[in-house]
């Protein structure tokens, strides 16, 4: 199987916060923008495996700052390592005034997507190549959050999260 560059899982989605998607504040609605980047994270995911894929899980997210009404809103995804059937999914989110073009990076969130077969049942992804300097280090710090993702799903014992366990000992 061809490994990847991570550039070749770029995928990219342009938004007007409409008043649909708005909350009582009248800002973006939380579960609006959580929707907006699964989708465009599993575009991402889909570009480096080229199948079937599934949120496994939404391991990171943080909305620093409220996105109004009418903003411009692009997120950028991009896989930051595959490992055997899962690939952790970066999604950047800018958020862009129509008036000013002011624009500042206000989300951010780490998606993992599995690739899985006609049964539903995991299945090999190809390994992925970082090349940037952020791309190096989104990729060795995944490790770490998967055994971290792992251990509070209750499915690795924190004994074994070997790599994590080096953040907390000298
Ligand atoms: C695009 C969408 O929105 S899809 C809709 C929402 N998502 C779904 O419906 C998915 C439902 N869940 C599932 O189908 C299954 O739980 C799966 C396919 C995600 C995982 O199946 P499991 O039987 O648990 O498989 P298994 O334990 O072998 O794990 C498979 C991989 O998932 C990873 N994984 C499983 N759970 C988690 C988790 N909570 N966090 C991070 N990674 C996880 C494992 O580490 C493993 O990765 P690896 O093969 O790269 O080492």
């Amino acid at each position: 199987m061809k490994a990847k560059k991570a550039s070749e899982t770029l995928a990219i989605s342009t938004k007007v916060v409409l008043p649909n998607d708005t909350n009582t504040l009248g800002n973006l609605f939380g579960g609006q923008l959580l929707a907006w980047m699964d989708v465009i994270a599993s575009v991402s995911a889909h570009r480096h495996c080229r199948r079937v894929v599934v949120t496994a899980s939404v391991n990171n997210v943080a909305f620093n700052a409220p996105i109004n009404h009418s903003s411009i809103v692009t997120l950028e995804a991009k896989v930051s390592r595959a490992f055997n059937s899962s690939m952790e999914v970066f999604v950047d989110v800018y958020v862009e005034n129509p008036v000013t073009g002011n624009k500042f990076r206000s989300n951010e969130a780490i998606y993992t997507f599995v690739a899985v077969d006609q049964n539903g049942g995991p299945i090999q992804v190809p390994e992925l190549i970082p090349e940037t300097q952020e791309e190096k280090e989104r990729y060795t710090a995944a490790l770490r959050r998967k055994q971290l993702a792992l251990i509070l799903a209750g499915k690795m014992n924190p004994k074994d999260a070997n790599e994590l366990k080096k953040l907390f000992v000298d």
